[in-house]
């Protein structure tokens, strides 16, 4: 398969040149700007879209990256950070872990978005890729004599002086799920490497669920799985410009996403932000050599996955910052239904808060205790980050039913925002859809729209289902906490104090 590709004439630009066409980005307008005119391929209900930045559809999930622009020039203590590797201010996504502090910093900053979006603002992916191929790159090579670490750092001063984005290529589709990926029927099922020239390597799979995949200006594709030595061409972790010949992108749904093409702006509930999630197929999509950051080493493939997901388990506090609005909505709700002094709803929000800084503590412990690797950077402690990812699994959906117990019914069956508009309806809805006397209908109902959106509707993905199985479904923090939690020396101590005569 590895041998001299018929690809190899196909037309592929080098790393130079890839570089020469990406933007310079400082602003939030320069962003939204980079995302234009790319001539990419993506579907949306069966259609290739023309100009996906300009879709109502997709607007708001660009708006969510935006926001990470917005906040570094808004609070550069909290969202930036200085590089020594091009020795200026960095946006944080793109500064690597030089120490414990830099970890904390980084949940503070992903809170604090989750706080101003109320969505899934899609950049941790690609830090958390950035941080783990620091330290796997150096691995590599230590033990194979390769270059990657070298191209890799190379890559991320270019990556830091254009600003810009990369998302996570990691979860393939996987087929028959008992089966590796060389057993697959359809040898495609995983991502792997197709074909070779001299300048490089082709690519043929699909990467799913990719979080903004295409609102990104890089795609980092990467292993979803331990490999075995069959599974060497599935070893391959490369960059790849979302612009690149080869690739499809397919839209996925969301809950209630076309009221965003319905004109208006309570029945979105969160009309400016929201969440991306893409299909991308490459059709032996190019990667120069420059680009590529392992290709065959199949035995870190484990330990690839492994480090990712402790940076990226922890990064799951982004959703305590989605937690304090949810917490906000249900208390602004109870407020305007004339019921914020009862004392079981003071009660719910006091478990819905403890909830929400459960999941914080275990994430921003896991940065406090993070220790250093080879490389030079710092890793976050593996066991507490997926406690916290564990958390996540479960805790926003508790939170999500108070907020609902909180809301009522009417949550669920509220009449919709034209017929708030009609003379005739509307005249009704105002009247009786109020609560309290001094608060308008219209507020009214565009808390109750917002907790329907995070619960039921859009951002439900980004604050539910993606905090299930994003980073990994729950069973996989269940296997990394069985790896590391030592029942031998619990056991230990326990017998010691029970005097029994140890073994
Ligand atoms: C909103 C959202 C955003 C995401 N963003 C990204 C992203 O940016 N980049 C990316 O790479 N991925 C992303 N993912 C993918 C995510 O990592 C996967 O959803 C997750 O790893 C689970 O894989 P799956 O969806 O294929 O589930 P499945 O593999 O279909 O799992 C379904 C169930 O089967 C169980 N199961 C699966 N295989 C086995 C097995 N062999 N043995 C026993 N049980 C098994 C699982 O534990 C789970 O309970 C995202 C997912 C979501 C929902």
């Amino acid at each position: 398969m590895n041998a001299v590709s018929p690809l190899a004439s196909r037309r592929h630009d080098s790393a130079t040149e890839r570089w020469s066409r990406m933007p310079v980005i400082r602003t939030g307008d320069d962003y939204i700007s980079s995302l234009k005119g790319r001539g990419t391929r993506l579907f949306l209900f069966g259609e290739l879209i023309d100009e996906p930045a300009d879709h109502p559809m997709i607007r708001p999930s660009i708006n969510a990256l935006r926001a990470t622009y917005d906040l570094a020039i808004d609070d550069p203590e909290l969202a930036t950070a200085h590089s020594p590797l091009i020795d200026a201010p960095v946006n944080r996504f793109l500064h690597m872990p030089e120490s414990p502090q830099d970890l904390v910093m980084k949940n503070r900053m992903q809170r604090r978005l989750g706080q101003l979006t109320g969505t899934c603002f899609q950049r941790c992916t690609g830090l958390d890729t950035l941080s783990v191929l620091h330290s796997i790159t150096w691995d590599i090579d230590e033990k194979h004599g390769t270059g990657y670490h070298q191209r890799y750092l190379a890559f991320l001063k270019e990556a830091q002086r254009h600003n810009v984005l990369i998302a996570a290529g990691m979860t393939d589709p996987k087929g028959d799920r008992s089966k590796r990926p060389f057993e697959q029927s359809d040898q495609d099922m995983f991502l792997h490497v197709s074909g070779r020239n001299d300048d490089g390597i082709f690519v043929r799979g699909v990467k799913a669920h990719m979080t903004g995949g295409w609102n990104q200006h890089w795609i980092c594709v990467m292993p979803t799985m331990n490999l075995s030595e069959h599974d060497k061409d599935y070893a391959v972790v490369g960059m790849i410009p979302g612009d690149a010949e080869g690739i499809t992108y397919i839209y996925g749904r969301q809950s209630s996403d076309t009221r965003s093409m319905e004109g208006g702006s309570i029945d979105q509930g969160n009309a400016e932000y929201g969440g991306q999630e893409v299909w991308v197929y490459f059709d032996d999509v190019f990667i120069p050599h420059e680009h590529v950051l392992m290709d065959g080493e199949y035995e870190f493939a484990q330990d690839m996955v492994a480090r990712f997901t402790a940076y990226h388990r922890a990064s799951y506090v982004c959703k305590t910052g989605l937690g304090d609005v949810m917490t906000g909505a249900a208390a602004t709700i109870a407020d305007y239904n004339g019921v914020d002094k009862v004392s079981h709803i003071k009660d719910k929000l006091v478990e819905m808060v403890h909830l929400n800084e459960t999941i914080f503590s275990s994430g921003i412990a896991s940065s406090h205790e993070a220790k250093p690797l080879a490389s030079g950077i710092y890793m976050n402690d593996a066991m507490l980050s997926n406690v916290c990812k564990h958390n996540v699994t479960r805790f926003p959906y508790e939170i999500a039913r108070l907020a609902q117990d909180l809301a009522g019914g009417i949550v669920a069956t509220m009449p919709s925002e034209k017929d708030l508009d009609n003379e005739e309806a509307g005249a009704i809805i105002r009247r009786f859809l109020k609560g309290r006397d001094d608060i308008p209908t219209e507020d009214r109902m565009r808390i109750l729209r917002l907790i329907e959106n995070m619960t039921l509707g859009r951002n439900a993905v980004g604050y539910l289902t993606e905090s299930m199985h994003g980073a990994g479904s729950p069973q996989a923090q269940r296997i990394q906490i069985l790896r590391g939690m030592d029942v031998e020396s619990k056991k230990w101590h326990a017998r010691k104090l029970a005097g029994i005569k140890q073994a």
